[in-house]
């Protein structure tokens, strides 16, 4: 049997991938020693992505024409928002970061070019595009999750980030994004799926910068 299209993308992005699982932000968070201010500036840049990223599967739910895939797409943004979002605003009141600090504070670069990223890639290059970008969000943020799942950060805050990616609901429904991806690669051209791969080696690429912006607290100086 031919290898999975999942897999196929997974072998293309497994450096970019392994950089993001040894960044030092992501050891730093593990040990403890990661400075408050740097992990303070991904919340605040990660709201601003959680955002756009919960818009955008509006966005492709808007533009699949086979109701199932509007249907789960929809239902993703759903549990994003009774989720991811719901614990960044426990974390929010723990840091003491206030809705005045949240406006004032400028998206960086990165966080910027990783959003415009997902929207060109699902209206240059299609659904398929649109989906594939999205999934290294779930995915790698699964393998990092599972990588550390034996790591007890003495910061609390920080073990508190990690457990978000060890339930048992997210391994599920990552599962079902990859079977999505999956089914879309599999009806598309040889152009889309070309698209389709781009869009993940991009969004793969924007994910380690993402911890490298928030280590170097990125502006646009
Ligand atoms: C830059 C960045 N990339 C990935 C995630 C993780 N994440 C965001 S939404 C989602 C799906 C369901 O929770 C996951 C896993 C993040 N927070 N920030």
């Amino acid at each position: 049997m031919m290898a999975e299209f999942t897999d196929q993308l997974q072998a293309a992005t497994s450096s970019l991938w392994q950089k993001s699982q040894d960044h030092p932000f992501v050891k730093e968070l593990a040990s403890g020693e990661l400075p408050l201010k740097k992990f303070r500036f991904y919340l605040l840049q990660d709201r601003y992505y959680l955002d756009e990223f919960t818009k955008f599967h509006q966005l492709i739910a808007a533009t699949a024409e086979d109701q199932q895939i509007a249907d789960f797409v929809r239902a993703r943004a759903q549990d994003l928002r009774d989720t991811e979002i719901k614990v960044r605003e426990q974390f929010f009141q723990e840091l003491a970061i206030t809705s005045e600090e949240v406006l004032k504070t400028p998206i960086a670069p990165t966080a910027y070019a990783y959003v415009n990223h997902l929207y060109q890639s699902l209206a240059r290059d299609g659904l398929g595009a649109g989906v594939a970008a999205i999934v290294p969000c779930y995915w790698l943020y699964q393998e990092i999750g599972k990588s550390l799942a034996d790591t007890d950060s003495p910061v609390t805050y920080y073990q508190e980030w990690i457990d978000t990616y060890e339930d048992d609901w997210y391994q599920v429904n990552v599962a079902k994004v990859l079977a999505l991806t999956n089914q879309l690669a599999d009806q598309a051209t040889e152009d889309e799926r070309q698209g389709m791969r781009d869009a993940f080696i991009r969004s793969s690429y924007y994910e380690l910068q993402f911890w490298q912006m928030a280590y170097e607290e990125e502006g646009w100086n």
